[in-house]
């Protein structure tokens, strides 16, 4: 499969990695997630998501590569760029991509996906739609999005939280939309795993904890602590 969209192109076949730092962190600075999305670029990585409109600013002033933006509000319900305002603030910002919640709960603006979907388009904004389901990536390729991924698995209370990522969504999203990009982003913790979704039919995968997020990193060592 081809895509006409150039940015989508560019990622094709290669990892994407999530420079993320949560409220309150010690890492929670944009110049600070800057740096980490060029260490991941010299690491390899063919593109960089990104929270934040301060973060997405920064990120793109640093790198080249396709960025993936999304803001992130609240922690409950639809919190990744619940809004057309908010997608709309991601594109201004610089974001190459704009990543949406892409599931049927009710949006703090009241618009469906399908119609934040379609002014985004009208404004020329390439999107992402992020799912929990198999429902929600059927309605995001009705929509049009530009690629589906499975984000959202095991968060929304509809698929199980796999220990990695959802292989089984996976396969069944790239079986049944054979002309829409599939991402597949979601606790992918090692190379072999990556390998594994590439292997099954992702357009490109996503990474985040798992690089970027030293907290959860030193957790899982120290958790392997006999004491
Ligand atoms: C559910 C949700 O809010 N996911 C967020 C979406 O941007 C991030 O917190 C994740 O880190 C990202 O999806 C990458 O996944 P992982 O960190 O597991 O590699």
């Amino acid at each position: 499969m081809m895509s006409r969209n150039p940015v989508i192109e560019r990622v094709k076949g290669g990892l994407i990695v999530s420079c993320q730092a949560y409220p309150g962190e010690p890492l929670r600075h944009p110049e600070t997630m800057a740096q980490m999305a060029m260490a991941a670029v010299e690491g390899g990585a063919v593109g960089i998501r990104c929270q934040g409109l301060a973060d997405i600013a920064a990120i793109k002033g640093q790198v080249d590569v396709p960025v993936i933006g999304i803001w992130k509000d609240g922690s409950q319900g639809v919190y990744i760029t619940p809004t057309l305002r908010h997608a709309r603030c991601c594109a201004a910002a610089g974001a190459d991509i704009v990543a949406l919640d892409a599931t049927g709960r009710p949006r703090p603006d009241g618009r469906t996906y399908a119609q934040t979907v379609q002014a985004l388009h009208d404004e020329g904004v390439t999107v992402m739609a992020d799912c929990g389901s198999f429902d929600d990536a059927r309605r995001a390729v009705d929509a049009g999005s530009d690629i589906i991924s499975t984000t959202l698995s095991g968060y929304t209370g509809e698929r199980e939280k796999t220990d990695g990522p959802d292989l089984e969504l996976l396969e069944y999203m790239v079986s049944s939309f054979p002309d829409t990009p599939v991402l597949c982003e979601g606790r992918i913790h090692t190379p072999e795993q990556l390998h594994d979704v590439m292997s099954r039919g992702a357009w490109a995968a996503v990474v985040g904890t798992a690089i970027t997020h030293p907290t959860s990193i030193t957790r899982w060592f120290a958790a392997r602590l006999d004491h």
